[in-house]
């Protein structure tokens, strides 16, 4: 049995927070990783209407807000990891964005960007909830740490760093605290890990369902396994974060590391609705939207329009 959820006259609850109260942080970056274009996803996003769909799921928006980003004058790679400065710096200020969020009583949606923005977003969940467990939808486990990374892009590297198994970790990154336990960390959508982070995947026996668990065992199946391994008694906060690659190319083409034979949109929509019908779903990560890289304006918006209904699901949208 799937944790027990709240359905008040057909609406969702939200238990851990008072009211449907959503704030919006959209996150133009860039830097984890060196494809241009991923900084206009959450214009995009927004361009779409999102603010309006969530509206009319009854979501109060207590605020909307872009965030800046400017590049340090100076940023010389950390060993593999490049750009260490410009990341730490950015997610720091995501960090503290999200705390603030949850402090208001708001639930944090933060609209990427590249995934390396979620060592802040986890990091500001973590520290107002640090019983939560983060549910990770991805094509990639984004668990290689400096030693690791074949790309030195950090948005391969975001769980290391908040499970501080960044060893040594790097200066740059001193401020994130080890505040994700590997059995709070469930991951659905895998198909593209690198050979590191399958080691380490295995070493901390991470819940990893990939998307030969998804077609053996149908989704329905791994998003109660998964809820079972990181909240086995369904009362811990959930952070979602989700990455557009976990969704099929066919769905979502416009992203800067597709990889083929990925969740179709029902099966990543169903994640979200699951995730809501917890009623424990604090905070939501949509990450790597890259307009930019959409062959033509169909695949843009496929992608785009994809991201949103998903944001919807996790909102209530379908039960409603
Ligand atoms: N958030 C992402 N799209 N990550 C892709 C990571 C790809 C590869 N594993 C790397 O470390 O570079
Ligand atoms: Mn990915
Ligand atoms: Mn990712």
């Amino acid at each position: 049995m799937i944790s027990p959820y709240d359905v008040e006259d057909g609406v969702l609850t939200y238990r851990f927070y008072g009211r449907k109260n959503v704030a919006i942080l959209g996150c133009p970056f860039n830097g984890g990783q060196a494809r241009s274009g991923v900084e206009t996803g959450p214009l995009h996003v927004l361009e779409h209407g999102l603010e309006e769909q969530l509206q009319s799921l009854d979501w109060t928006i207590t605020s909307c807000k872009n965030l800046t980003f400017t590049p340090p004058a100076s940023d010389p790679d950390e060993g593999k990891l490049k750009r260490p400065r410009f990341v730490s710096e950015s997610t720091h200020k995501v960090a503290s964005e999200v705390a603030d969020i949850i402090k208001s009583g708001s639930f944090p949606l933060t609209i990427g960007g590249d995934h390396s923005l979620a060592i802040g977003t986890v990091s500001g969940v973590f520290s107002q909830f640090p019983d939560a467990c983060l549910i990770w939808i991805d094509a990639h486990a984004d668990i290689n740490t400096p030693a690791s990374t074949p790309s030195g892009n950090i948005h391969g590297c975001p769980v290391s760093f908040v499970m501080g198994l960044a060893d040594p970790c790097p200066p740059q990154f001193e401020w994130v605290k080890p505040l994700l336990k590997a059995n709070k960390l469930a991951y659905i959508g895998l198909r593209d890990v690198d050979s590191g982070e399958r080691e380490i995947l295995k070493k901390h026996n991470i819940a990893a369902y990939s998307m030969h668990h998804v077609d053996k065992f149908g989704i329905g199946k791994v998003v109660e396994m998964a809820l079972e391994r990181v909240n086995p008694d369904g009362s811990a906060p959930i952070h979602l974060s989700l990455d557009i690659d976990a969704l099929d190319p066919q769905h979502a083409p416009a992203t800067g590391t597709p990889v083929r034979g990925g969740l179709s949109l029902r099966e990543a929509c169903y994640i979200c609705e699951a995730l809501a019908e917890t009623g424990n779903l604090v905070s939501m990560d949509i990450m790597e939207c890259n307009p930019v890289l959409g062959i033509d304006e169909r695949s843009v918006t496929s992608t785009i329009s994809a991201a949103c209904s998903l944001v919807r699901c996790a909102m209530g949208e379908t039960l409603l």
